[in-house]
């Protein structure tokens, strides 16, 4: 494996327990964690068999499969499938990412130097600059490109032949990728969130990986807090696995857990401190709004990207507040999760304090 890049991860959430983003611990961990095959990885049914049935056909024609666009959240499995592609077919992989190639020089120079078969992945592909982009265009479809020597009217383009390789394009918007592109990918597959179930098991499996004991239940109670999200469920079964440790006998139960996640902030679904301010706001301030993300911003103590793009987007997910022409709307579901009661209007949420740690 080789890495050409260590560009910083798309969002801004480094640093949260619950962000989706890798930090520098989960990157040190992960290569330990990461399923090196399809059976391993857990999940995400469809595009597994889907992608079985790829790599088997090419397997059997003893050809190079088809390159391959995986789009979807952070920390879902984006590296980890690009990586049992190349396990799978026995292929070398090279990593580099959308913002690292800002120049079409760039694209050639890592092109040029692949192996035949080689796994190409490129990571947040809607990053990259556009002078590369319109290049891999011709090396996804006929294994050239042309490279341009000398500048204005004197430069020319000299073709450079490609060894058949394997493109797999990782991005978190595929809504965002030029129709050229996209369809140059000979197979897409779209990762979704995790169920608690699945991840249930990707808790245990990480969990024999670190030698760490774990009932099902204590799986089961980090697993609901995770965000739908593998990268999240092993860094809270990390912090968790740290709380047992030293304040108990290393094993891990639902008590240890939700003890463990309370000292963590980190509430029954999976909302962080953060999380929990904006939707306090919402409620207790403006009644549940609506109310205008600046003013929500300001109540908070947070920019307005902050509160946009890091809150916002898993509260909308969770159907707890609704961005509407008029401003943030709490749903009836946020005044029950806080556990206060709804004004008339906004229809019947939970009474009195509940416990937001569960446990
Ligand atoms: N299906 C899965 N089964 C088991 N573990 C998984 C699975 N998907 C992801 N993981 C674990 O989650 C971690 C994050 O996965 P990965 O780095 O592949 O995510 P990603 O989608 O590439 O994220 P990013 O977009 O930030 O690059 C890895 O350590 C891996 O062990």
């Amino acid at each position: 494996m080789n890495w050409d890049d260590t560009a910083p991860p798309a969002d801004d959430t480094t640093g949260r327990l619950v962000g989706s983003a890798a930090d520098g611990e989960d990157q040190a961990v992960e290569a330990a964690l990461r399923p090196k095959s399809l059976a391993e990885f857990v999940g995400q049914e469809r595009v597994r068999e889907q992608l079985d049935l790829v790599l088997r056909a090419a397997r059997q024609r003893g050809a190079t499969a088809d390159h391959v666009l995986l789009s979807g959240a952070p920390g879902l499995g984006k590296t980890t499938l690009s990586m049992i592609i190349a396990a799978e077919m026995e292929a070398p992989i090279r990593i580099t990412s959308g913002p690292a190639i800002q120049h079409a020089g760039d694209l050639a120079a890592i092109l040029s130097s692949l192996q035949e078969g080689e796994v190409l992945f490129l990571d947040e592909i809607h990053r990259m600059s556009r002078p590369a982009e319109e290049m891999l265009y011709m090396a996804m479809e006929d294994f050239r490109v042309d490279v341009i020597v000398g500048k204005g009217p004197g430069a020319t383009a000299i073709p450079l032949e490609l060894p058949p390789f394997t493109l797999v394009g990782a991005t978190t918007r595929a809504g965002l990728l030029p129709p050229p592109l996209r369809d140059r990918f000979g197979f897409t597959a779209h990762m979704e969130f995790y169920e608690p179930a699945e991840l249930e098991r990707v808790i245990h499996r990480s969990a024999d990986l670190l030698d760490v004991t774990i009932d099902t239940a204590g799986a089961a109670e980090i697993a609901g807090r995770s965000r739908g999200t593998p990268r999240i469920a092993n860094r809270l079964l990390r912090r968790v696995r740290d709380y047992a440790q030293v304040k108990a006998d290393g094993r891990i139960n639902q008590e240890i857990a939700g003890a463990a996640l309370r000292v963590y902030e980190v509430d029954a679904r999976g909302l962080d401190r953060l999380d929990r301010a904006v939707l306090e706001a919402l409620l207790k301030l403006f009644g549940g709004g609506p109310v205008g993300l600046s003013t929500l911003s300001v109540a908070v103590g947070e920019e307005r990207e902050t509160v946009e793009e890091v809150a916002e987007p898993f509260l909308v997910r969770e159907g707890l507040l609704a961005r509407t022409p008029r401003g943030r709307v709490a749903t009836p579901a946020a005044w029950a999760h806080l556990g206060l009661t709804a004004p008339q209007s906004h229809g019947t949420g939970g009474s009195g304090q509940g416990d937001l740690f569960g446990a």
